[in-house]
């Protein structure tokens, strides 16, 4: 079990309380519990809460916790295992790093259309997974340009497939496509991305640009 660079917590603990967290939010999203009920949850809600602000991280997780070159992804709205708001999706690499793809359930605290995924976190996860395949393939990049055609609505509560794979790179930028799939293999939406590596980067010393293709 791997520890946390912040102190004696294991990142499986960390998963952990997040995820419940997570239900937490999802629960409270469901619940038909009555005014007083919810009143008694909230209070506690609240000691908890404050009981934990007590001492933590400044600002923003990346912010704190990355290098200027080296970029934590604990506090990543998509994948950061620390992050509750956070689906999480957990990608596997090909081991050349030209395709990744997660399978995932969206639960009901993604909803746009009733019963479907919002089209904005459609677009958020294919962001996602197209920027980290564009990093995992050795040109990492911020997103330029993400074009996303919606082909068929997203079910909530349905397995569902993100898939992301390389296409090509001229200079600076890189160009990745993904989708997202149902089991029986229908595409729901379908994603190009651009990725640039920044200027910020470029005008690194090598040695620096280097480790710039880290990522945690
Ligand atoms: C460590 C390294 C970073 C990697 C980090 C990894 C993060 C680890 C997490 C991984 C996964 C995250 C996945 C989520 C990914 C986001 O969510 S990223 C957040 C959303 N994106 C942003 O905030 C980006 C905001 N935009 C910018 O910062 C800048 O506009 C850009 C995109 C970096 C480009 O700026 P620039 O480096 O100054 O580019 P510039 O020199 O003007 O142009 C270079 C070339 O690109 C072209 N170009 C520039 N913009 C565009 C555009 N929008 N459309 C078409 N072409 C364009 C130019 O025409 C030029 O082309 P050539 O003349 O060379 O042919």
């Amino acid at each position: 079990m791997s520890e946390s660079p912040q102190g004696d917590v294991s990142v499986a603990l960390y998963e952990s309380f997040t995820q419940s967290v997570r239900d937490l939010a999802d629960t409270a999203l469901r619940t038909n519990a009555g005014a007083d009920e919810l009143a008694r949850a909230q209070a506690e809600i609240e000691a908890i809460t404050a009981r934990l602000a007590a001492d933590q991280i400044p600002g923003t997780h990346g912010e704190h916790c990355s290098t200027p070159t080296g970029v934590s992804g604990w506090g990543n709205t998509v994948v950061g295992i620390r992050n509750a708001a956070a689906m999480p999706l957990r990608f596997s690499v090909a081991g050349d790093g030209m395709r990744l793809w997660a399978d995932f359930t969206p639960g009901a605290l993604y909803e746009g259309p009733p019963g479907h995924m919002h089209g904005g976190v459609i677009a958020m996860l294919l962001d996602q997974a197209l920027g980290e395949l564009s990093m995992r393939s050795g040109h990492p990049g911020l997103t330029a340009n993400l074009s996303i055609d919606y082909k068929a609505p997203t079910k909530l509560n349905t397995p569902l497939r993100i898939e992301a794979w390389y296409d090509r790179t001229e200079g600076v930028k890189t160009w990745t496509r993904g989708h997202i799939t149902t089991a029986d293999g229908t595409v729901c939406a379908e994603a190009t991305g651009l990725f640039i590596l920044p200027r910020w980067v470029r005008d690194l010393p090598p040695e620096e640009v280097a480790k710039a293709h880290q990522h945690d």
